[in-house]
């Protein structure tokens, strides 16, 4: 085959790539106008119903020209995604017209190629409008310039699938004036970053942050006695690499390619599937449509009489509202009391809630809202792709 002819075929799949966007950018136009529909009837965004029967047919029609079920499953449940998500996103922002303005500062850890900035794109690419950002060497700075003013949103990691939860943002979240306003997920694949021709051989010294540090500890147990420098973000970890001969950093690799630093080993994390959670924290509460699946979060201080806990906890159960997490921490200035961090599977404006927060009362010292917000992780329909 002439190198004409693989040029022929590929301007072909070019065409053929341009006009799946065309009509990939006209399906979003559409589900915008759907959701226009759902705002004026009060329905919900999710219609797994439609979307079941829309993947039963579509990998029906795909097997007729050849396409396996799994390959069109996968990219449909995609693009069903980007679509639900969007609609949501779209719902939320009719609903607090004011608290989306057109202008975007948010702050978030490190720099340039920090998985903070990734999941901050992620978010924000379904909520138009100018992105400022602020990158920030501390949480507590993040918070901080949300708290004066500097910023409208703050992003922070909470959870990580290899490391768990994020105890320093938990314990902030105790004190800073800021509401929960979302959430956001994002995949992180570290890698071993070092400057060119750098063997691993060679290595005397790693920098990082304590979370890349905690999700590969099992790698860095199997390089032996290295001295290992905890960094304040994953950018200021780069940038130690880049300047310290015999040395790498763990970040991602489009962070190491952003200041010039080369993947020497990658996918170095405990658990292969590596993600971490992140919430968009604001000034302000949000307004949240019980047309889309919520999270509510707080923060509560059960009372000292033995099994105020699982009586608190059993309120939630009888009013029928699922936990999706629990972590308790340290009460500052009571080093032997406990304060509980609670997601709600729930929307914080539903009865039950609010009935359930009231009966809260008898078993707790306090209760603090933190914030209630759109829940991000959508569960896929469940399709047959045999
Ligand atoms: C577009 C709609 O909203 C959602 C998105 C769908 C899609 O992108 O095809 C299908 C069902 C809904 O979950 C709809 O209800 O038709």
């Amino acid at each position: 085959m002439s190198n004409d002819v693989l040029n022929t075929l590929r301007h072909d799949i070019n065409e053929i790539d341009s006009d799946l966007l065309v009509l990939l950018a006209k399906r979003r136009r559409i589900s915008h106008g759907v959701v226009e529909y759902k705002i004026a009837n009060n329905k919900p965004i999710r219609d797994e119903a439609r979307e079941l029967a829309l993947l039963e047919k579509l990998i029906g029609y795909g097997k007729s020209l050849g396409l396996d079920a799994y390959y069109v499953n996968n990219v449909f449940q995609t693009i069903l995604e980007d679509s639900v998500l969007h609609q949501q996103a779209m719902l939320q922002k009719n609903l607090n017209p004011d608290a989306l303005s057109e202008t975007h500062r948010v702050t978030y850890l490190g720099g340039q190629g920090s998985y903070s900035q990734l999941a901050c794109h992620k978010y924000f690419s379904r909520r138009p409008g100018k992105l400022v950002e602020i990158g920030c060497s501390s949480f507590d700075e993040i918070t901080g310039k949300v708290e004066n003013g500097q910023a409208d949103f703050g992003l922070l990691p909470i959870e990580n699938t290899s490391s768990g939860s994020i105890n320093e943002v938990f314990d902030l979240l105790q004190h800073a004036q800021v509401s929960i306003v979302g959430e956001v997920t994002h995949s992180v694949e570290h890698c071993l970053l070092a400057n060119p021709d750098t063997e691993l051989s060679q290595l005397t010294k790693i920098f990082a942050h304590p979370q890349p540090f905690a999700q590969c500890s099992r790698f860095l147990q199997g390089l032996g006695e290295l001295q290992h420098e905890t960094c304040d973000s994953t950018s200021s970890a780069l940038q130690s690499a880049l300047n310290t001969p015999n040395s790498a950093a763990i970040g991602s690799a489009q962070a190491g390619k952003n200041v010039g630093l080369e993947v020497i080993k990658s996918n170095l994390a405990n658990q292969s599937e590596n993600h971490s959670r992140f919430i968009v924290v604001a000034r302000k509460p949000l307004q949240v449509s019980k047309q889309i699946p919520t999270k509510t979060s707080l923060i509560m201080a059960t009372k000292q009489q033995a099994g105020s806990l699982a009586d608190a906890l059993m309120i939630f159960k009888q009013h029928k509202i699922n936990l999706v997490k629990l972590e308790s921490r340290p009460m500052p200035g009571n080093p032997w009391e406990e304060v509980f961090y609670v997601d709600l599977e729930a929307n914080l404006a539903d009865s039950q809630v609010k009935n359930a927060l009231e009966e809260l009362k008898e078993y707790t010292q306090y209760v603090r809202i933190l914030g209630c917000y759109q829940s991000e992780t959508l569960q896929a329909v469940s399709v047959n792709t045999q």
